[in-house]
């Protein structure tokens, strides 16, 4: 038998809360503006690289009540950031039609790699080469955030940009472990190949969450 809280979770109603803060938009096209960001448990996509593993295992991030959520968001900010995690592993449509109630911008930081689900103001997608995005993701997306560890991830770039649509800003980010590396090849190839913007995790050289 299903608990309660395992069946509102399912639903969205409730979801793994793994931590929420107040700070700037560090990266991509609204970096430098402030925004309430709800980090959400859960993910299986497996970046080696990635910087929030805590946020993976679901288990260990007590199911939280949307309407408190999105209560105590609101106080914050009118721009709400749901990331992870990875937020599309749940159902992101109750959490967000609560906060378009409240009259918030609801943005989302996504590999794309379930279903969408949610009503957004703002897709920021990060394909990634293990578990690509949904057809519907590349089509929803407002930017595309590709992450520069090697050169292959300048080819997947590409490929990945070829699937969103015309108006999609396009963004190269180093991985955060190689940038020294990866920073002087990414200006060469923004230089070269102009329609790519440079994005930097700026909220880590600032120190600030
Ligand atoms: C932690 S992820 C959570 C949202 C979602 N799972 C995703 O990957 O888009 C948030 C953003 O940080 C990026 N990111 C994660 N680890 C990084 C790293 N080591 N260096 C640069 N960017 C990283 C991701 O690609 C994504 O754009
Ligand atoms: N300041 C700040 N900006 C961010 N943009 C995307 C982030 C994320 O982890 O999804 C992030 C984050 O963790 N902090
Ligand atoms: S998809 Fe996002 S949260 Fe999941 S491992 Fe990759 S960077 Fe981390
Ligand atoms: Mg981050």
């Amino acid at each position: 038998m299903k608990t309660e809280v395992q069946e509102s979770v399912e639903k969205g109603t409730m979801l793994p809360l793994m931590e929420e803060f107040y700070t700037i938009q560090g990266e991509g096209y609204h970096k430098g503006t402030a925004a309430y960001f709800i980090r959400v448990g859960g993910c299986d996509v497996g970046c080696h690289w990635c910087d929030v593993k805590e946020s993976w295992n679901p288990n260990i991030h007590p199911p939280t009540d949307i309407v408190s959520i999105a209560e105590n968001a609101s106080k914050y900010a009118k721009t709400i950031v749901i990331t992870g995690g990875e937020p599309l592993t749940w159902d992101m449509g109750p959490l967000t039609s609560l906060l378009k109630e409240k009259g918030m911008d609801t943005h989302i930081e996504t590999s794309g790699a379930y279903k969408l689900s949610g009503t957004w103001d703002w897709v920021c997608l990060s394909p990634k080469k293990m578990k690509l995005p949904t057809p519907e993701v590349y089509a929803a997306a407002n930017e595309l955030k590709v992450i520069i560890y090697n050169n292959d991830d300048f080819r997947f770039a590409e490929e990945q940009a070829a699937k969103v649509s015309n108006d999609c800003k396009l963004y190269l980010q180093p991985e955060w472990s190689k940038r020294d590396k990866v920073i002087p090849k990414i200006v060469d190839y923004v230089m070269q190949h102009p329609k790519w913007v440079v994005s930097l995790q700026t909220h880590k050289y600032l120190n600030i969450p």
